[in-house]
């Protein structure tokens, strides 16, 4: 790595100009794409306070991995073909919400699909994570692709998060309007078949505005609060509100108004068992990272939470 002493400044991570992507190395001092870092005279790297993070839990510790720093707009991927799937809608928009960033739901490979497949699928994604835009698009026809454009350009940078094979680095190459980024296929891959690249790069495009383009991941693991599952669950945060206790766990509670409304048909059991399920994901991974992260991590939110509210969102 390349620092240069005599000069302090300041350099976001990932950016190709500045010739530091983001090693296993730079990853290890905590480190993610995106980050703003300042150098001193002696060569340290020193990171500034992050205004959003997109993080998600892993089973190998510190138990985390910070996919992306300092983003405006989180991509939250989703391909047309593989039509609406309840668990996978929910567990991007809870991760979406608690970047501290913009979610927005992104539909890949829209020429695959028909016109009422889409629009089912669009129902599922505004009745099961309300209030996320969406942009429906395709590499192949290019449809969406401006509207994609003119999204991170007024927003200024965008991650793009989604399982293997969505689409990302197709669209990530129409947005550039070349194949700078290498595709399905023609990636390397390891000897079981997985894709071997690692390194997340920080896109500048012409239109304005960076995206940030992660490698496919096989697991998103829940770092959230419930803060965070509540603007996804939004229908049963909203039932939540009459059951008797508030710290109401809606299982074997007296006067639990969920649990009322899930009896008489009024709210499904599968929304309740899936918003109970990545709950207890959470709070599973949060027992494991251990008290002193966790306190950092509350510290990140709250510095968020005011930086968000002064941006009025
Ligand atoms: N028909 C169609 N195929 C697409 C589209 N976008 C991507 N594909 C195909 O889907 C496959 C995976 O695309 P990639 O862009 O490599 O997906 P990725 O999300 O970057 O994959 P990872 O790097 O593994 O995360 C490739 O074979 C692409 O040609 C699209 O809009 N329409
Ligand atoms: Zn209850």
């Amino acid at each position: 790595m390349r620092v240069d002493r005599n000069r302090i400044r300041l350099t976001r991570l990932g950016c190709v100009e500045t010739a530091l992507p983001v090693t296993p190395a730079l990853s290890a001092l905590g480190l993610a794409v995106g980050d703003i870092v300042r150098f001193t005279p002696y060569g340290e790297i020193e990171r500034l306070p992050r205004t959003s993070r997109l993080a998600r839990a892993t089973s190998a510790p510190p138990f985390t991995q910070v996919l992306a720093a300092n983003i405006d707009v989180v991509l939250l991927a989703l391909p047309a073909p593989a039509g609406p799937r309840p668990h996978v809608i929910e567990r991007l928009a809870a991760l979406g919400w608690a970047s501290g960033a913009k979610p927005c739901f992104l539909v890949t490979k829209a020429d695959l699909v028909t016109g009422e497949a889409l629009a089912e699928l669009r129902g599922a994604m505004e009745g099961l994570a309300p209030g996320i835009p969406i942009i429906v698009t395709s590499a192949d026809d290019g449809s969406g692709v401006q509207e994609l454009r003119d999204l991170i350009a007024q927003h200024g940078t965008a991650v793009i998060i989604g399982h293997s094979g969505v689409g990302k680095s197709s669209l990530l190459n129409a947005l550039l309007g070349t194949d700078a980024q290498a595709v399905g296929a023609t990636r390397e891959r390891d000897l079981k078949g997985r894709h071997t690249t690692t390194h997340r790069e920080l896109v500048e495009l012409p239109g304005g505005g960076c995206l940030i383009d992660t490698p496919g991941v096989r697991e998103l693991g829940m770092e959230v609060e419930a803060g965070d599952l509540e603007r996804v669950f939004d229908d049963v945060a909203q039932v939540a509100a009459a059951c008797r206790f508030s710290d109401c766990t809606h299982a074997h509670e007296p006067g639990c108004a969920v649990v009322a409304a899930v009896a008489d048909g009024a709210l499904d059991a599968d929304r309740l068992s899936s918003m109970q399920h990545l709950e207890r994901e959470a709070r599973h991974h949060e027992a494991k990272r251990g008290p002193q992260q966790r306190d950092k991590d509350r510290e990140w939110t709250r510095k968020s939470r005011e930086y968000r509210r002064a941006r009025g969102h």
